[in-house]
């Protein structure tokens, strides 16, 4: 049945997020970027975006993909190599992330290819 169907993919969609999560060892993108932190950060950056907001994303059901998913990952990795510069530990963690988060969601994808 349906129901049945989507199941198994929000729990893939959970799972992955959990290991992206897992490996952001610093939790520099467990929270949006604090505005009052850091004011300028829209004057470099238009669509901000962190691991709690993807988290209620996928609970809202706004992920029907393990691309969808991948697409806000791509986005906060690009947003933090873009706004902090090559010398600093955000910009060096978000490369970190990236090739690590990158093995997560291609295993993710073979795995949902399985579901069908
Ligand atoms: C309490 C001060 O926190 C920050 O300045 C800060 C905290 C977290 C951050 C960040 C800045 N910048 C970023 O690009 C993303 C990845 N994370």
């Amino acid at each position: 049945a349906l129901e049945l169907k989507l199941t198994p993919a929000l729990v893939l969609l959970r799972s992955t997020l959990d290991q992206l999560q897992e490996k952001d060892t610093a939790k520099i993108f467990t929270l949006p970027v604090n505005l009052s932190e850091v004011p300028d950060y829209l004057e470099f950056i238009s669509q901000p975006m962190d691991l709690s907001t993807m988290r209620s994303k996928l609970e809202g059901h706004a992920y029907c993909s393990i691309a969808d998913l991948e697409k806000d990952f791509d986005l906060m990795i690009s947003n933090c190599l873009k706004y902090n510069s090559k010398d600093t530990m955000f910009h060096k963690a978000a490369l970190q992330l990236q090739e690590v988060g990158g093995a997560i969601l291609r295993h993710a994808h073979r795995q949902s290819q399985s579901i069908g």
